[in-house]
């Protein structure tokens, strides 16, 4: 493929200093939010700036929802932000960049084209002529390794050759920075672990035209092995959380123990510190959300940990189970919610209730788990006390959906609501008649009143 001559891009690890002003693409305290359904706004991102700086790949490291991707779709120009602006080479953005290509988790093909047309359209309205066009896409099929496919259909082609296609795309444009939203997690490992070398080694080469790269992940080790910085987005609305520079020489060596601090640090922020930044919100069910997980999945953990003695280490345990991070840390914020496990760094202890909890009997457990649900998890609790507050116990399920929807998409609210009804039916706290579409306070529930008028419940102390 014949790429204009360009400096070496950084294969060396080290943290370019340019200054901002040499940005590719800048970010300056971009805030965005979605039209929420009761005529307010949901609020994805605040106060996000960043800068893309030449001979950098920058990975956006956060937790499933935490606006990774409309981060990066501000960058590209898809969207524009509600407040702060977004810049290519010192112009403020007004539509598409012109300087990014973006590469899709989905792939994002024509499924009526063929792949060297599906190629071709990443350079249409370029105004270059056919036949230029043609050439190009040509070059780029070769460069990765698509030759001889250029006149199959997507259809015919497995998911790795499908995301190669996916990058020939973007590569034809020789874009100055390429934006990659998750560009390998739809592909089985090994696939994905080979695109990644080969993304690597066309990074090293000295005739690669893209100048930076920005990869939104869920998962850490991708992050490590990747990139030059990675930055962690977390809290609600999302914003920068911190900024870690990855210092390690390329091609990195997973083994390394310096591969495996990064990685551990990275695993900290994402469990832990998060939780410390949020601290002085006052719980709530919108700022304190359900994390995503059920009481048998929450079960399934607490056993796996006292099967490690108590204490475990995340990113080793998510290795064991071959687990994404994206599938353990919604079970370990959960734990932690109703203060089953402590997170110090990557390492998470069993407490004492989270003992006493796995070695109840089932209906001790079930008391226990309402107790700690009432305590630690907001919207549960708002659920028990709304219901003890009503006339007869019950309450339309639109009431708690309204208030959610303050804060969450209509889908969120959904999931928040059903994780709420899997909690207090286990607890049973209370139950929810999916026909009358009402929460239905449970006979343990009353039992927890005058608990829960208490000043500050303690999750040791007995409601009864
Ligand atoms: N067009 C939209 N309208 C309304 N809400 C949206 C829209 N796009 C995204 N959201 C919401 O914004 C939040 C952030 O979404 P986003 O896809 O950016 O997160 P993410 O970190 O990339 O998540 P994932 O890793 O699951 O892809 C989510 O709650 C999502 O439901």
């Amino acid at each position: 493929m014949s790429f204009e001559k360009l400096p070496p891009a950084s294969s060396s690890g080290q943290v370019p200093t340019a200054p901002d002003e040499d940005a590719l693409i800048l970010a300056d305290h971009v805030s965005l939010s979605f039209p929420a359904a009761d005529g307010g706004a949901y609020d994805v991102l605040t106060e996000v700036s960043l800068a893309l700086r030449p001979g950098e790949i920058v990975a956006l490291l956060g937790k499933s929802g935490s606006g990774k991707s409309t981060l990066l779709r501000l960058l590209a120009g898809l969207i524009e932000p509600s407040s702060g602006s977004v810049h290519y080479r010192g112009e403020r953005l007004n539509g598409a960049n012109p300087g990014a290509a973006m590469v899709f988790q989905s792939f994002a093909l024509m499924p009526w084209l063929t792949v060297l047309d599906n190629v071709e359209l990443g350079i249409r309205g370029t105004g270059l002529p056919r036949v230029q066009r043609r050439a190009l896409a040509l070059d780029a099929i070769d460069a990765i390794g698509l030759d001889g496919f250029e006149s199959a259909y997507p259809r015919e082609l497995s998911g790795g050759m499908r995301q190669r296609v996916g990058f020939a795309r973007a590569f034809v444009q020789h874009p100055d920075v390429l934006l990659m939203d998750e560009p390998f997690s739809a592909l089985d490992v090994l696939t994905a672990e080979n695109l990644r070398g080969e993304l690597i080694s066309m990074w090293g080469a000295a005739d690669f035209p893209t100048r930076s790269i920005c990869i939104v992940t869920h998962n850490i080790d991708e992050a490590v092995q990747l990139a030059d910085r990675v930055l962690v987005l977390g809290g609600s609305p999302a914003r920068i959380t911190a900024e870690v520079p990855i210092v390690l020489p390329r091609p990195r060596d997973r083994r390394s123990p310096t591969f495996d601090a990064a990685v551990d640090h990275l695993y900290g922020l994402l469990t832990g510190r998060e939780e410390g930044a949020r601290a002085h919100l006052v719980p709530g069910p919108l700022t304190h959300p359900l994390p995503e997980a059920t009481v048998g999945g929450l079960a399934g953990l607490v056993q796996i940990v006292v099967a490690h003695g108590g204490q475990t280490d995340l990113p080793d345990l998510a290795d064991e189970l071959a687990f994404d991070v994206d599938d353990l840390l919604p079970l370990v914020d959960a734990a932690q919610m109703l203060g089953l496990l402590e997170v110090a760094g990557a390492q998470a202890f069993l407490t004492e209730t989270g003992w006493a909890w796995q070695s109840a009997d089932m209906q001790a457990s079930k008391r226990q788990f309402a107790k700690l649900a009432v305590a630690g998890a907001p919207l549960v609790s708002t659920i028990v006390r709304a219901l003890e507050h009503s006339n007869d116990g019950a309450l339309r399920d639109d009431f708690f959906r309204d208030l959610l929807r303050r804060g969450f998409t209509a889908d969120d609210a959904q999931r928040q609501l059903e994780l709420a009804i899997d909690w207090g039916r286990y607890g049973e706290l209370f139950d929810y008649d999916a026909n009358a579409g009402e929460f239905v306070l449970a006979e343990v529930a009353s039992g927890l009143a005058d608990w829960l008028e208490g000043d500050q419940p303690d999750r040791g102390s007995d409601p009864s």
